[in-house]
């Protein structure tokens, strides 16, 4: 090789040490693709003299020490000499130690350190790049208008084990998820969601009642109707609460999986990308999540089977009302892609909605106990508009301004997931100068946006008429940040939208909430994603 190889260079290429200084040399920047190949032939070269694969120790040795430097090479020249985001420092390696990386409340923490480094915040854990946008700016900039290389999901080895990939929400950005997705718009788009409100109604009825005579604790009933609308809905089957077996299933499936690096908190899956981690034995420091991977993955084809079997089991008996039944009746039974797709939509469906509609109705009724004042403003609306007794129904929403804004606000004061689902870049992004490496995990920080001082004033307190506008108009619903960013927001908002704003308007309507019976109150607005 001769220096014209080299495009623009300044080394000198009379003996092969330029390498090991070039390699060392931190803003490689300025070579064309064509030479860094040739460098890293050159490379090749040198450290494998005689062939690959070397048959001497000192050739291995050789080589181990060659690979490690052709791929500290490799990531140097792909940085394109711009800085990452700034962010805490981790070790060589290792990144962020699990001390360091935020696991309760994290958001919390986030939205503090964005004072430190500013509305990006980056680190690595075991060579995986992680990044954390504080404002809504960076995140409509990153996750909306690049949404084409912005909207895949991480997805390491280890998900293969859990099966979680089969899930419509970690489906990497492919094929597979266009189908999934357009079969969940299909369903649950603004127009058809309607379908589900004689549903919605009668399980919110229930709920009402449940609060009055039930024994369970008001956690569980309010997990209950979340699970019962969505198992009537999409199966047709009905739960008695959220402690048969079917449910329970899915909320330790949930449990399970934030336990084994759940990609809903930054940075807590980057031990999946330790190379050949699922070969490790479970006596090894960390075998055990393989473990835990292998029980998410039994948690998660029961999850799908177990209703997916009732199902089938009506249909045998001639009973085809489910919305399950009505998609296989309309789909070719020798179409195994598509009735997995359906499966998996159903599976997905408990699996998105249950607790993050619980986490929601959960949010309202700390509020209204907190803000007794609320309340009652709440119910004079509803006295006022529909007489005294009368229960609110969907018709009466646009009629119901204060009720609408309660809703708003619930949303906005606790989102269910404050940092949202991870979005995985596909192509390295440079965004105001700084380098995002592709493979960057993504995280929106929800709660830092929706509490963003300079938008809404004191935060912290729960104010619904912030969204009351002269005009009486309310932003579209598709601005609730809660429901995400770019093309993996959340596809089933319509419903959600329903179901709460209903359990809103009714719970006003029909009990009086004073202070939350025998439970702490920070079980409501406590340390998980959730709730
Ligand atoms: C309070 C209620 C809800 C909230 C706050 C919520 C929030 C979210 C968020 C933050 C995401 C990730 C968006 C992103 O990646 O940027 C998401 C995705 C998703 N949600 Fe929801 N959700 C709720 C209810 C529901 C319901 C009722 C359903 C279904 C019936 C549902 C189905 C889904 C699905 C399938 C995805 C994955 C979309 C994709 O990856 O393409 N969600 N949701």
């Amino acid at each position: 090789m001769t220096p014209d190889d080299v495009e623009g260079s300044t080394y000198d290429y009379s003996g092969k040490h330029y390498i090991l200084e070039a390699v060392l040399i931190p803003n490689m920047g300025h070579l064309s693709p064509n030479s860094a190949c040739v460098l890293v032939r050159e490379m090749i070269d040198y450290f494998f003299p005689d062939g690959f694969p070397p048959t001497s120790t000192v050739g291995m040795v050789n080589s181990i020490l060659g690979m490690s430097l052709i791929i500290l090479f490799l990531h140097y020249i792909s940085r394109d000499s711009l800085p990452y985001p700034p962010g805490p420092q981790g070790y060589w390696y290792i990144g962020l130690p699990n001390s360091k990386v935020p696991s309760k409340k994290f958001w919390l923490t986030y939205t503090e350190w964005g004072k430190k480094y500013g509305d990006l915040i980056h680190f690595t854990r075991f060579g995986k790049h992680y990044l954390v946008l504080n404002s809504l700016q960076a995140t409509r900039d990153i996750l909306d208008k690049q949404a084409r290389i912005t909207s895949d999901r991480a997805n390491a080895q280890l998900d293969h084990i859990s099966h979680t990939e089969e899930i419509t929400s970690l489906h990497p950005y492919s094929d597979k998820w266009r189908k999934s997705r357009r079969l969940f718009h299909q369903i649950l788009r603004a127009d058809a969601t309607s379908q589900f409100r004689p549903i919605q109604t009668r399980q919110i009825h229930d709920f009402i009642e449940s609060l009055r005579s039930s024994k369970h604790t008001l956690k569980d009933q309010i997990s209950t109707v979340s699970q019962k609308i969505m198992f009537e809905a999409i199966y047709g089957l009905e739960i008695s609460s959220n402690r048969d077996e079917m449910p329970t299933n899915s909320r330790e499936t949930l449990d399970v999986d934030v336990g084994a690096g759940s990609i809903i908190t930054p940075g807590w899956d980057g031990f999946k990308y330790i190379p050949f981690i699922q070969y490790l034995p479970s006596w090894f420091p960390n075998g055990q999540l393989i473990a835990a991977h292998r029980v998410l993955g039994q948690m998660t084809q029961d999850g799908a089977n177990k209703p997916w079997d009732a199902v089938q089991e009506k249909i045998a008996d001639g009973d085809h009302s489910s919305l399950i039944a009505k998609l296989l009746s309309r789909t070719d039974p020798e179409n195994h892609e598509e009735i997995h797709t359906i499966k998996w939509f159903g599976a997905t469906s408990l699996a998105a909605a249950a607790d993050t509609t619980m986490s929601a109705i959960s949010t309202f009724f700390l509020a209204m106990s907190l803000y007794p004042h609320v309340q009652s403003k709440g119910q004079e609306e509803l006295n006022t508009v529909l007489g005294k007794g009368r229960m609110p129904t969907f018709d009466d929403r646009p009629s119901l301004p204060y009720i609408e804004a309660i809703f708003r606000e619930v949303m906005r004061w606790h989102p269910a997931l404050p940092m949202g689902i991870a979005h995985d870049s596909l192509e390295d992004i440079i965004y105001e100068g700084y380098y995002i490496p592709k493979g960057t995990s993504i995280y929106a920080n929800i709660w830092a946006m929706t509490h963003d001082a300079s938008i809404y004033k004191d935060p912290d307190q729960f104010i619904p008429e912030r969204h009351l506008r002269e005009d009486g108009h309310f932003d579209n619903i598709n601005s609730i940040l809660a429901y995400g960013f770019g093309r993996r927001v959340c596809v089933g908002r319509y419903m959600a939208n329903d179901t709460i704003w209903l359990a809103i308007a009714v719970t006003l309507a029909a009990v009086e909430i004073s202070g939350l019976p025998n439970e702490n109150v920070e079980d409501y607005y406590g340390d998980g994603a959730l709730w």
